[in-house]
């Protein structure tokens, strides 16, 4: 078994659509509040709406969960920009880290999934859902997110994420 932290972001076309089908796709056992958040790596685009989920499954390796995560993107319909790193996106669906059934971290340097996500402590629009769900949550080889959110320049960041409540819920955009 393993399970995983998910990170779900979209500002393209109808961001709570997409984030609905996926949740609804993965079945997590965990969701945050979904959290509108300002671009990060690439200023040139719409903001987003992300939120971090928590699943788990008896069967799925974390290859298996990285092919759920594509087979998501392709339904809501995302076209890669080869030219274009860090662009906007109908959807994405990043893996933060993944752990086996003993609760120990899986690290993968394999470059079509890299565990945990290389980039996910530079990021407060994962952390924070992350902590809101899972107050005790550690990133692998980085510590506590409590403690990233805190002690780093992220803190900053964590300030200027709009929290606009549970995904079902009708009200904003
Ligand atoms: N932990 C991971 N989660 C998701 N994709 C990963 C991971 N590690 C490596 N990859 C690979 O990265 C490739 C590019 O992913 P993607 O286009 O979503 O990157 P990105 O979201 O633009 O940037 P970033 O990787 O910084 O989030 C994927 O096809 C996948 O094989
Ligand atoms: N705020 C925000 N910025 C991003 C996001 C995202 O999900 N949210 N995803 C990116 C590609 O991984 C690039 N930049």
């Amino acid at each position: 078994m393993t399970s995983v932290v998910l990170s779900l972001g979209a500002n393209l076309g109808d961001r709570r659509a997409a984030l609905t089908a996926a949740v609804e796709a993965i079945k997590p056992d965990k969701v945050s509040d979904v959290y509108e958040t300002e671009p990060w790596g690439d200023d040139d685009q719409p903001t987003y709406l992300n939120l971090t989920l928590i699943a788990h499954d008896d069967n799925k390796s974390p290859a298996d969960w990285l092919a759920t995560a594509a087979a998501c993107e392709a339904t809501a319909g995302r076209v890669r920009d080869p030219n274009r790193r860090w662009g906007p996106r109908v959807l994405d669906v990043d893996i933060i880290a993944a752990f086996d059934t003993a609760g120990e971290p899986i690290n993968s340097d394999d470059p079509t999934l890299i565990l945990p996500h290389p980039r996910a402590h530079l990021r407060a629009f994962v952390l924070v859902p992350w902590l809101a769900i899972q107050p005790d949550a550690a990133l692998p080889g980085r510590g506590r997110v409590r403690d990233l959110l805190r002690d780093t320049g992220l803190a900053a960041d964590a300030r200027t994420l709009r929290r606009l409540g549970p995904l079902k819920s009708t009200d904003h955009g």
